[in-house]
C-alpha cells in the first residue's frame, strides 16, 4: 500500500464512506503514535508534540495549518506554551476518513522538521 504521505486528499461530502475497522487496522501502524478517540460517539485522531517554547508550537501550528489549506482538508489544533495538539476528523460524515490518517501522517512529517 503507498505511503500515506504521498496520497492526497478527496474533497468529502456526506455521501463519502467512513474508514471502516479493517481498514483503520491496516492504516493506524503508519500513524502509531496517534490516539483513536471518541468525542461524543465521533471517532477522531489526536496527537500532542511538544516543544520548547510556545513561538515553536505556534510556528508547528502555521505549518499544519498551511498543509490543511493546501489538502482542503481541516484540523482542530489547540496551541499551548510547548505544545500543540491535533486532532483530525471528518466534519461531513461526524467520522473518520481515509483523509484523516493522510493528514495526520503529513502532520508527523512536518513534525519532524522541527
Ligand atoms: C468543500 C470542502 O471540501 C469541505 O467543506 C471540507 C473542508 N474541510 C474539511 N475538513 C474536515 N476536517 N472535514 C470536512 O468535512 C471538511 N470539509
Amino acid at each position: 500500500m503507498a505511503q500515506l504521505t504521498q496520497q492526497k486528499c478527496e474533497a468529502c461530502t456526506k455521501d463519502s464512506k467512513p474508514v471502516t475497522p479493517d481498514e483503520i487496522k491496516q492504516l493506524k501502524p503508519q500513524i502509531p503514535q496517534w490516539d483513536l478517540i471518541d468525542n461524543q460517539d465521533e471517532d477522531r485522531l489526536q496527537r500532542s508534540y511538544k516543544f520548547p517554547d510556545f513561538k515553536t508550537a505556534l510556528e508547528f501550528t502555521k505549518k499544519v495549518g498551511d498543509a490543511a489549506e493546501s489538502e482542503g482538508h481541516h484540523p482542530s489544533i489547540t496551541t499551548e506554551y510547548g505544545k500543540t495538539t491535533v486532532t483530525w476528523w471528518t466534519h461531513a460524515i461526524s467520522g473518520l476518513h481515509r483523509n484523516d490518517f493522510i493528514m495526520a501522517a503529513k502532520t508527523d512529517e512536518i513534525a519532524q522538521n522541527f
